[in-house]
């Protein structure tokens, strides 16, 4: 019989149940017993919920307080020394996840320790704790493990369950050295015998706890491998397939990609099953079947946990017949690609969505139907699943056929996209040359990256638009008025080149988003971020069209109320597809080239009303780069073309910028020159200057802004401060080409701080104008 079962399940809950209660918890408000037992409850109804839609099998362990890998890790014993004399459970797990800080009592002393690092998960927008291992980390297997208690629960509830690890060397190959060890003396593999003793110690109580299959998650064997890690895997798995007296059954799961040109790694190892991702790599069916031992089961990644679009469930039973005939049904398992962790919850909260577009979605508990029917149709025949089928078959054509996905006109404008379009019409030193005749600005001229505070205020007018409170007309006074004492501040403060604030945008993709035809927004869509933190992506279903201008109000006025340089602030095509759950019908650079060309048209409309300076945010673009390193330089050429595309479209003297963060930029050096912005910002304030030697290795050229206030913290650095940091930077970077202003937007900060914060930047600047 072939069975079905996902690799894991949206921990959040329908309505965001474990955000409530671990905030509730950290503010006080929830107990120790409420918080348990409530995390119990949220556990078992996701159990439920999968075994009621038909699934065969339930994950358990992926389920978290936090992080699964910070689950890992404490399962194991890693807990760097600075969280070692608090108390262990609650408080050294939340201490690691979140940082704790405790003033000192009679009887205890202060306690202030920061956070893990926090990193993304692989190429989505889930972000894990990232282990830190000391030269000669001990692994000590936790005395009441979390899984074993959940298998228990599982059990006790009559369903077949599977205990879901992340496996050894892909957990290696997250972490880091803790501080103080050399990373160039770090090897992380010698840590590999002594970590196995503790997954065989694990996997022998799972196995007596009633185990018969465990989940092992490996996805790094979708990267590109160092011969070291590759070496480590046979190594690993021979020693764990001799645990649980060789009783026990491995699946070794990998995801978010192909396996590639580690297949032959994978089928030398003794496991009893693998998974492969055939949402994204479904050509990698054939090896894989190829490859198989003989007793060995497959898992069919068949149906997407990345994006929230109904499966072409035809589609996936053509592949699944495949590997039926094959291995027959019973070495079958259907699935989903990955964990639904990076999907929302249900589509059944969304009310308000256009019906037409809410027909064509499938969030994780829809997928759980999809996977049911899969099954029964390879069991017993399609038949028994007709009406499903017949529906299915009747949304994608509905879909295809859809006058809300095509727009001719879009269609028609991304036929006539020429070269030139990818190119400004004079290279930069020329361009200099007349944005400085018209700009006038002074050498190390300052900005800023664009938000100014959100205050309550702020959001609060926001809400009262959203609720009807405020007519769209009180809302743009307030807006207005929002604006004006952001320029007056700016002129105040002595900036060169000034924003309006951004005051009326939610967030930066959001907002565009609203603006724009293509888009559609859930109410209830969350997915989870990090911790308890979730996020609402935007959904583009269809082509995008820009009905009318979406900046230019604000802009104008602002422009308006002063005679330095304005800047108009938008943001880039890859990072409104980066933060949005993009349409699988088309390839994404075409969807990046339609929202490049909405807001080329904003650009030159901009331009036409007299704005000079125009900045287009690309800070996701790092994070769009593909797993596959042989697969960045395609994905970097239509990157940067559709920023291009976006920002090409003006004269000479108009000034573009860009602004980046949380980037490594040497990984993607030459596509950042290829973006040719007259002033590119950057976040650096935190990364040390190996960033800028970057810059100076590739004989950048055109305008720098190095950011030199970390604005992701409350502090305001010093006059002092900010000009060593200058006077650092300047070793790297001509003078004439530094711009000066802090390293992202200041809408998480308080107008106090800011305000210090900003005068001693100027000053700084100042200082140095004298001095050169
Ligand atoms: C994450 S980058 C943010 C850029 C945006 N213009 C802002 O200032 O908020
Ligand atoms: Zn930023």
């Amino acid at each position: 019989m072939v069975t079905a079962s996902a690799l894991g399940f949206p921990r959040i809950g329908a309505k965001r149940e474990l955000k409530r209660l671990v905030e509730g918890y950290w503010s006080g408000k929830t107990d120790t017993a409420e918080l348990l037992d409530g995390v119990h409850q949220l556990r078992i109804r996701h159990w439920r919920l999968q075994a009621d839609k038909g699934l065969d099998t339930v994950p358990v362990g992926d389920a978290s307080l936090y992080d699964h890998v910070l689950d890992t890790s404490v399962l194991f014993g890693v807990v760097p020394v600075r969280y070692q004399s608090l108390q262990p459970g609650l408080e050294a797990y939340f201490a690691m996840a979140r940082g704790l800080q405790r003033p000192a009592t009679e009887s205890a002393p202060a306690i202030d320790v920061p956070a893990m690092e926090m990193k993304k998960w692989f190429d989505t927008n889930y972000h894990y704790i990232v282990p830190e291992f000391e030269q000669n980390q001990a692994f000590q297997l936790a005395d009441e493990p979390k899984i074993l208690a959940e298998l228990a629960e599982a059990r006790a509830l009559g369903l077949q369950a599977r205990p879901v690890l992340l496996g050894p060397v892909s957990y290696l190959l997250l972490g880091k050295p803790a501080r103080g060890v050399s990373a160039a003396s770090f090897d992380r593999f010698a840590l590999l015998p002594a970590l196995l003793v503790a997954y065989v110690e694990l996997l022998d109580r799972l196995t007596a706890a009633g185990a018969t299959w465990v989940q092992i998650d490996e996805p790094a064997l979708v990267l590109d491998l160092s011969d070291a890690a590759r070496a480590a895997y046979p190594i690993a798995y021979r020693q764990l397939a001799a645990a649980g007296q060789s009783k026990l059954r491995l699946l070794l799961t990998t995801y978010f990609g192909s396996v590639g040109n580690n297949l032959d790694l994978l089928t030398q190892l003794p496991i009893h099953g693998v998974h492969v991702d055939l949402a994204r790599a479904p050509e990698q069916l054939d090896a894989v079947l190829n490859a198989l031992g003989a007793d060995q089961h497959l898992s069919l990644g068949l149906i997407n946990g990345r994006n929230i679009w109904k499966a072409n469930l035809a589609h996936a039973l053509t592949l699944a017949r495949k590997a039926v005939a094959k291995l027959g049904t019973d070495r079958v398992i259907v699935s989903s690609s990955s964990s639904l962790l990076h999907v929302p919850h249900s589509t059944a909260g969304e009310t308000a969505m256009d019906a037409e577009i809410r027909d064509w979605l499938a969030f994780a508990t829809e997928k759980l139907d999809e996977l049911a029917v899969l099954a029964k149709a390879l069991n017993n025949g399609e038949d028994a699943v007709r009406d499903a089928l017949d529906d299915n078959a009747r949304v994608a054509q509905a879909r295809a056929a859809s006058s809300r996905t095509h727009n001719p006109e879009t269609q028609r404008r991304l036929q006539t996209v020429q070269p030139s379009m990818f190119k400004r019409q004079t290279a930069f030193e020329s361009r200099r040359a007349q944005q400085q005749a018209r700009l006038k600005l002074p050498r190390f001229a300052t900005t800023t990256v664009g938000s100014f505070p959100q205050t309550r205020e702020v959001r609060q007018a926001r809400a009262k638009l959203r609720k009807g409170e405020w007519t769209q007309d009180e809302y743009a006074v307030f807006i207005r008025a929002e604006i004006e004492r952001t320029v007056r501040f700016q002129e105040r403060i002595g900036l060169d080149v000034l924003v309006h604030g951004e005051s009326e945008r939610n967030d930066m993709v959001e907002f565009f988003g609203e603006s724009l035809q293509g888009y559609v927004f859930s109410q209830g869509g969350w997915v989870s971020s990090y911790g308890t933190r979730c996020v609402k992506p935007p959904i583009i279903y269809g082509d995008i069209v820009r009905p009318k201008p979406m900046t230019l109000d604000e802009t104008v006025y602002a422009q308006s109320l002063t005679s330095l340089p304005m800047k108009g602030m938008l943001t880039g095509p890859i990072t409104c597809l980066q933060w949005s759950f993009v349409r699988d019908d088309q390839p994404r650079r075409d969807t990046a080239f339609q929202l490049a060309l909405a807001i080329r048209d904003e650009v030159s409309d901009l331009e036409a009303a007299g704005i000079p300076v125009i900045q287009i945010d690309e800070p996701a673009i790092r994070e769009g780069l593909p797993l596959r390193r042989a697969d960045w330089d395609a994905y970097l050429a239509w990157a940067v073309d559709a920023f291009l595309l976006s920002s090409t479209g003006v004269s000479d003297a108009t000034q573009i910028h860009t602004h980046m963060c949380y980037s490594d930029f040497n990984d993607i050096f030459s596509a950042i020159k290829r973006m040719d912005a007259d002033v590119i910002t950057i976040e650096n304030s935190r990364s040390d200057l190996k960033l800028l030697s970057a810059f100076e290795q590739h004989s950048y050229t055109n305008w720098i802004g190095p950011g030199i206030y970390d604005i992701h913290s409350p502090r305001v650095p010093s006059v002092e401060e900010m000009k060593e940091r200058l006077s650092a930077i300047l070793q790297f970077l001509p003078n004439d080409l530094v711009w000066v202003n802090p390293d992202c937007g200041l809408k998480t900060r308080g107008w106090p701080e800011v305000e210090a914060a900003l005068t001693n930047l100027v000053a700084v600047a100042r200082a140095l104008r004298e001095k050169a």
